[in-house]
């Protein structure tokens, strides 16, 4: 599988924020996407996942087969939001995108246990505080099966040691063949990924 975006532009209310963005990325791979507020990692990520249309160029998944014929059945974009239901509980939200994403390799549990959650999947969403939501919604990765995670600011809440277990579980994607593109201000531990800087801001 090949992630491959040429000439990439994108735009937000009607204004150009990047272009000419080209990205190579076949499983495995990590992507790091830097550079100042503003310069558009946020757009390039909501216009890779299909949320915001580009401009311009071309961008295709190849060699995803019957099982992810296109960008969007293969990604799973986590953005600033958390994309959970604050009123059900931690367990029901999970379940849904286990559902909706298709089964990951960890149940519920399990993905729970990994992220240090064990003991309040029965918590409504909506009571957990900043870091725990964003494990949460890193448990959200790990029981969906989705090849391509597309992240923006993933580490943002977290405290130092989930942030290394991020990491472990980052370069544990890549390694059974996932791929990561990953918008962040922080280090994330991926030494080996690539790393694309956006331009200061239009
Ligand atoms: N809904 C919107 N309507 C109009 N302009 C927007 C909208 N959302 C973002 N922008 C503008 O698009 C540009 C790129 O924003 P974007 O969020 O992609 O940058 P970023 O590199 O992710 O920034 P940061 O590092 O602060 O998260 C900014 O100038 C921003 O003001």
């Amino acid at each position: 599988m090949r992630l491959i975006a040429e000439n990439l532009g994108g735009e937000r209310g009607g204004e150009p924020v990047f272009s000419g963005i080209g990205i190579v990325l076949d499983q495995g791979q990590a992507l790091v996407v830097t550079g100042p507020n503003g310069s558009g990692k946020s757009t390039l990520l909501m216009v890779v996942a299909g949320l915001l249309p580009k401009t311009e160029g071309r961008l295709l998944l190849e060699g995803g087969g019957d099982e992810f014929p296109s960008i969007g059945s293969a990604c799973h974009y986590l953005g600033h939001q958390n994309a959970m239901k604050a009123a059900l509980s931690v367990t029901e939200n999970l379940r849904f995108w286990r559902e909706f994403h298709g089964e990951g390799r960890l149940d519920v549990e399990e993905a729970l246990a990994t992220v240090g959650l064990s003991g309040i999947g029965h918590l409504p969403f909506g009571y957990l505080s900043t870091g725990q939501r964003r494990r949460a919604a890193i448990a959200k990765l790990l029981v969906s099966h989705r090849p391509l995670w597309l992240l923006d600011e993933p580490t943002a809440g977290l405290d130092k040691a989930s942030e290394a277990r991020f990491a472990r579980l980052m370069r544990e994607h890549c390694e059974e063949g996932g791929m990561i593109v990953a918008a962040t201000h922080l280090p994330l531990g991926l030494a080996a990924a690539k790393e694309l800087v956006m331009g200061e801001a239009f």
